[in-house]
């Protein structure tokens, strides 16, 4: 490969790209704790890191969403965003009474024209909070458009696991005041459009988020959290299977037929596993929505 086919194939990050991104990559809790939601439970060993977009459209309330997950507080409707936490957060969360850090990243809807930073920022995270704001049609579908150029961000890999949750985001209008009548994407849209982005037997679920009251924004990452894990393990399963096939398969080749390499055979039976245990999902990746 030339060096210039070398220069096609890496991104050309400007000086705050790279440092937006060396951040993510080397986030190391010295470097969060300032921002770091301050929790009385006694420091344990992690278990594990899950890495997280935040997308969505301008104003949809993704800031909100991670300053309420990682500081429990809210600046208030109309008011500038806490900008410690405009571009991401960290914090501790506990499944099966185990300890996980959350690296939670914003990519904000600029950075989301350029199609290197969402291919980037989507192979370096494993899943990604798809967030709308009840209030805004346009947020609902340029979710479905995010949704699209996430598939093709993904990277041509059986193996590769990439999780979505949707958040209908600012859902705390109430009943008697003006904002419900704001309101512009109903609850069952959401479902609708959770059940289509999932197919076959894969899991479909979102859910409604207020960053103002707090509901259900730590549920959005512990759902995604307890699927990573899930994820993981079937990914382990099916290695340890082809691992075991393909030793196989070296030992048996005449058994396989002209056309089935026990390469191929591999492949297959690799398949055969993630389509049984997650229905007909796209050829290429793996995506659950949560
Ligand atoms: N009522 C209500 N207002 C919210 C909620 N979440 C965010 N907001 C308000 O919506 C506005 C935008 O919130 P941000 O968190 O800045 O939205 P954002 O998606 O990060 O915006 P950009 O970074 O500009 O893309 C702010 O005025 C917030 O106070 C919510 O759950 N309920």
């Amino acid at each position: 490969m030339s060096d210039t086919d070398e220069e096609r194939d890496s991104m050309i990050l400007s000086d705050e790209e790279k440092q937006y991104f060396r951040a993510l990559l080397a986030w190391e809790p010295s470097n969060a704790l300032t921002i770091m939601r301050k929790r009385s439970a006694p420091e344990r060993p992690l278990a594990g890191r899950f890495r997280v977009l935040v997308l969505g459209s301008k104003g949809c309330g993704k800031t909100a969403i991670l300053t309420r997950f990682c500081k429990n507080s809210f600046t208030g409707e109309g008011q500038p965003p806490d900008s410690a936490y405009e571009r991401g957060c960290q914090r501790r969360i506990k499944i099966k009474d185990q300890i996980y850090v959350v690296d939670a990243l914003e990519l904000a809807p600029s950075q989301l024209s350029e199609g290197h930073y969402l291919r980037h920022a989507v192979a370096i995270t494993e899943a990604a909070v798809l967030a709308y704001d009840v209030r805004s049609r346009d947020s609902f579908v340029l979710v479905q458009e995010l949704h699209q150029r996430i598939q093709e961000a993904l990277v041509v890999d059986e193996r590769q696991h990439y999780c979505l949750i949707l958040a209908g985001n600012k859902a705390d209008g109430d009943e008697d005041s003006r904002e419900d009548g704001d309101r512009m994407v109903t609850e069952g849209e959401g479902y609708e459009l959770a059940s289509s982005l999932g197919g076959g037997r894969t899991r479909c679920a979102f859910r409604e988020t207020s960053a103002r009251t707090g509901e259900n924004v730590d549920n959005l990452f512990l759902l995604l959290g307890a699927e990573l894990l899930k994820m993981r393990q079937l990914t382990e399963q099916c290695q340890e299977q082809a691992d075991y096939t393909s030793m196989e398969a070296t030992g048996q080749t005449n058994g396989y037929g002209l056309n089935k390499s026990p390469k191929k055979v591999t492949k297959w039976r690799v398949w055969g596993l993630l389509r049984r245990a997650f229905g007909d999902a796209p050829r290429k990746t793996v995506v659950t929505v949560v």
